[in-house]
């Protein structure tokens, strides 16, 4: 039986930490505020939103939920997020995907001052991440949440093979990339990928992000193996599960994260951790 990676008990750790880092900022006048803008009414992100709200409320960080008809036009978004650009109480700027169709997600994103940009989505930002370049910067949460996840197992990646199931900008990219700068061998796939099977079970730790339920079987995991489990499917019963049969592939692997449980509540602690991030190097007070 694998060793099952607490997502939540080590997400609420982190926020733990982050409300004690919100709580010496406040000391000193200062509080962190993220600015979540979600336009248009998909039932999945209004959730997710709700959710981020609350956890950033809890934690004594400002949080501003900005909802904008789906009607809205590319000029008017762009002019929305100048004005979170040029409040000082903002550190943390998000737009929630999707977008409607019909607004060019990727020139709202190069909009956001990458200083303030906390999904790291932003082009300098991605190019940093790439590049592997010191200093400060915001990267992509989810995948960053993994890194830290990973980081509980005591475990050396250096040297090992990791494959990373899936090429988004959100999960599959900025992961591979931060399992290369962990000095892993990466292997990306994608629905191109011919052997899909074959290349799994060469990973030591196997990061799947496509959105397929159970698309990764029991046999498909090397023995041993690091498993993280990105998807928030939908079975055949309308229940919350992921890219990987859990149930098949708990046998085999070393260590495995749960749907629900596992990587969704280390998103939301790694933005709030972020938003603090960001806060601190606004105002640069050296970071963590
Ligand atoms: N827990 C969390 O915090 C988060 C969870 N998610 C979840 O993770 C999953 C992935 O999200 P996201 O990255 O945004 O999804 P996207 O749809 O943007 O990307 C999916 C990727 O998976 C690849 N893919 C799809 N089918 C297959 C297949 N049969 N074999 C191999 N590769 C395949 C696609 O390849 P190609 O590029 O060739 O099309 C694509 O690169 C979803 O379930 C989403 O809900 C997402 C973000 C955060
Ligand atoms: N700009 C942007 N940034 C994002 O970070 C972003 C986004 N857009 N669009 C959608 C995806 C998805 N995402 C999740 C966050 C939390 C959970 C989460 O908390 N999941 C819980 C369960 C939640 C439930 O029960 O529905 C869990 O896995 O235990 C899941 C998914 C962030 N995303």
């Amino acid at each position: 039986m694998a060793i099952i990676i607490d997502g939540k008990q080590i997400a609420k750790d982190l926020n733990t930490q982050t409300q004690q880092r919100v709580a010496t900022l406040a000391q000193q006048g200062i509080v962190p505020g993220l600015a979540v803008i979600i336009v248009g009414d998909d039932p999945a992100s209004a959730i997710y939103v709700r959710n981020k709200h609350r956890k950033a409320v809890k934690l004594g960080i400002k949080s501003v939920v900005r909802e904008l008809p789906a009607t809205i036009s590319q000029a008017e978004l762009l002019e929305i997020v100048q004005t979170y650009n040029h409040d000082d109480s903002i550190h943390g700027i998000l737009v929630q995907s999707p977008l409607p169709v019909g607004l060019d997600e990727q020139a709202i994103v190069a909009a956001i001052d990458p200083a303030k940009d906390v999904d790291g989505f932003h082009p300098l930002n991605v190019g940093r991440l790439l590049a592997n370049l010191p200093g400060h910067y915001p990267v992509s949460c989810t995948p960053r949440g993994i890194m830290t996840m990973l980081g509980t197992l005591n475990e050396h990646l250096r040297g090992k093979q990791a494959v990373v199931v899936g090429r988004s900008m959100i999960v599959g990219r900025p992961m591979a990339a931060m399992l290369l700068n962990a000095d892993m061998t990466v292997t990306i796939a994608h629905v191109h990928t011919k052997h899909l099977s074959d290349l799994t079970r060469t990973a030591d730790v196997l990061v799947v992000a496509t959105g397929v339920t159970h698309l990764i079987k029991g046999n498909d995991i090397k023995r041993g193996a690091i498993v993280i489990d990105v998807g928030m499917d939908r079975d055949e019963n309308g229940k919350l599960t992921g890219d990987v049969d859990f149930d098949a592939a708990v046998d085999r692997a070393g260590a495995i994260t749960p749907v629900p449980g596992g990587v969704g509540p280390m998103t939301i602690a790694t933005l709030m951790q972020q938003t603090v991030d960001l806060c601190e190097w606004s105002e640069q007070l050296g970071s963590n």
